[in-house]
């Protein structure tokens, strides 16, 4: 049984899959609610007020997935359970029509002050000479983040007659044209644009991206709108610049501390309008983000692709099953590799050729690292920590795309590297044979990597193949195969025997003993 925790009030609707699976069992609550179970769960639901801090995450050792059903996963500290190996996925777009709409409102809110109408009529006033507004049509929009909200943003703002001008370094001039917005650097954006809206995510260089000095640059009468994350508009900065009349009205979906306090400066403003983080609260949205990651958890549950995660290369279906075969394969050259260079390695190589260079292939070299890694560590090592565990080992990994095929169709060549000794592999997938390790060190071989497997260097002398058998046969050892290679004849050679069961710890040294025997290297559990 897989226990799931659903926090957040995530739309059960949506999870449907997931809650009527027989071999999964889902706790709907708070962190707080289930603190005395939070041991036993492996996947965690949350939308954005779970924080899933690094004290979080230790008190949940057998976690292996984290689902945000949202795009922001700035509630999550995705170094830590990067480090620890937790994939954390996200719903990106299964909100943005719903923020983009939200967005759209407060934007048509502002410019005609309809809060600000609502309330004052309620109050019992009829103050139509205070609430003249502006027209949208033909001004100019300021996009800053031209994403999935940004653009959807940009075509509704089109649809209303508006100019739009946009600042995203990823956005190209070919795109641009495609969406009649005009892009623009960030300083110009400041000068030309009515209103400026930001649909960025919260970063570095993206936090007070509307400061003091940057708002100071704005036309007299600016309207500002944050309905992406507190803090890329600085709110303290808005104050004196609301105070002037130089702001003519700023919107908020979103504050640097959620809920603000209630004393919270801006609140006073009647320029100021605000919504409760409401972007992605619609019916509709909420079940496309709840549906979303319930398919990524109950994937990830049944070792099926996942195509949302943060911290990992993603890849649609389609490409899964096209790298599926490989996946085994890698796993298994990572494993033999590890187990064979037993020293302190430095540098692992990875080279893909034949019809692997039409893939992505970042996957397969992460795959492979983990399985490297974990021979060597007691910790959770995959895919997802292995760069950074790599990394604190000092081992430098790479890859590159060859047409060295050596008349496979596909083949992954590795070379590892340490201080004392350098080990190579090749192996390829052959439909009708499975998996295949084709060349061991530079020695041509031809064997199924599976199960127990014994590596022996040895000279390549009459009899050494009969003394191996004839150690293994006093030890009722039964080879199941046994595969021999050699460069030259009468130079040095390799054989590469399996087993259906494991071997007795001190074979390698008895083995050893026999003359022309190298070396001997057990490969356990491949
Ligand atoms: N208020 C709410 O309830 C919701 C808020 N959001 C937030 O809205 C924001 C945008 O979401 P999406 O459009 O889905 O994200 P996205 O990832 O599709 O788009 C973000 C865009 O920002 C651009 N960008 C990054 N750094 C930049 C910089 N320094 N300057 C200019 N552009 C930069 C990127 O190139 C990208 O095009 C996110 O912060 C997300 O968390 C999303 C959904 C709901
Ligand atoms: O998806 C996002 O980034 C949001 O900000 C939505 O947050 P929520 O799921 O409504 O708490």
């Amino acid at each position: 049984m897989a226990y799931v925790l659903v926090t957040d009030g995530i739309k059960e609707d949506g999870l449907q899959p997931l809650l009527n699976e027989s071999t999964i069992q889902c706790d709907i609550g708070s962190l707080n609610e289930f603190s005395d179970r939070l041991n036993q769960y492996e996947a965690l639901l949350v939308r954005s007020a779970t924080k899933v801090t690094a004290e979080v995450l230790n008190q949940m050792p057998n976690l292996k997935i984290v689902a945000r059903a949202g795009v922001g996963v700035d509630n999550i500290d995705l170094d830590a359970a990067t480090k620890r190996g937790v994939i954390v996925v996200n719903a990106p777009d299964g909100n943005t029509i719903s923020t983009t709409e939200h967005t759209f409102a407060m934007i048509a809110s502002l410019v005609r002050n309809i809060p600000q109408g609502t309330s004052s009529l309620k109050s019992g006033k009829w103050m139509r000479k205070d609430y003249v507004g502006t027209e949208l049509y033909g001004k100019t929009l300021g996009i800053v983040g031209m994403g999935r909200i940004g653009t959807e943003l940009s075509r509704r703002a089109r649809a209303f007659g508006m100019n739009v001008a946009v600042f995203d370094p990823f956005l190209t001039n070919d795109r641009a044209q495609k969406l009649d917005v005009e892009s623009v650097e960030f300083d110009h954006l400041l000068d030309v644009a009515d209103i400026i809206t930001v649909h960025t995510p919260l970063t570095d260089k993206t936090r007070g991206l509307l400061n003091e000095e940057t708002i100071a640059r704005t036309k007299k009468g600016v309207f500002l709108i944050n309905c992406a994350r507190g803090g890329i508009i600085d709110e303290k900065a808005l104050i004196p610049y609301l105070d002037s009349g130089h702001i003519g009205g700023v919107a908020l979906d979103v504050f640097e501390s959620e809920p603000p306090e209630h004393n919270h400066p801006l609140l006073g403003y009647d320029q100021v309008i605000v919504t409760p983080h409401l972007g992605a609260s619609t019916k509709e949205a909420q079940l496309n983000v709840a549906a979303q990651v319930a398919d990524e958890v109950l994937y990830f549950l049944q070792d099926k692709p996942i195509r949302n995660a943060i911290n990992l290369p993603g890849f649609s279906k389609e490409e899964y099953e096209k790298i599926k075969p490989y996946y085994e394969l890698t796993r298994k050259m990572g494993s033999i590799l590890s187990q064979c260079m037993k020293s302190a390695v430095n540098l692992v190589e990875v080279s893909y050729a034949g019809k692997l260079t039409e893939l992505d292939t970042a996957i397969l070299t992460r795959n492979l690292m983990a399985s490297f890694l974990k021979s060597r560590l007691d910790t959770t090592v995959n895919e997802v920590n292995a760069p950074s565990i790599a990394r604190e080992r000092g081992i430098t990994y790479g890859e590159k795309h060859s047409s060295e095929t050596h008349g496979y169709s596909n083949l992954i060549s590795v070379t590892v590297q340490g201080d004392k000794e350098t080990f190579s592999l090749q192996g390829t997938y052959i439909k009708e044979y499975g998996d295949r390790i084709t060349q061991l060190n530079g020695f041509d071989i031809d064997f199924h990597p599976q199960g127990h497997l014994l590596y022996i260097q040895h000279n390549d002398r009459p009899g050494v193949i009969g003394n191996v058998g004839k150690v293994l046969g006093e030890h009722e050892i039964n080879i199941a195969t046994m595969q021999v290679g050699r460069k030259t004849a009468g130079g040095e050679a390799i054989m590469m025997l399996s087993f259906d069961s494991e071997l007795p710890k001190n074979i390698e040294e008895t083995l050893e003993s026999v003359q022309d025997i190298v070396k001997v290297e057990q490969i356990g559990g491949v």
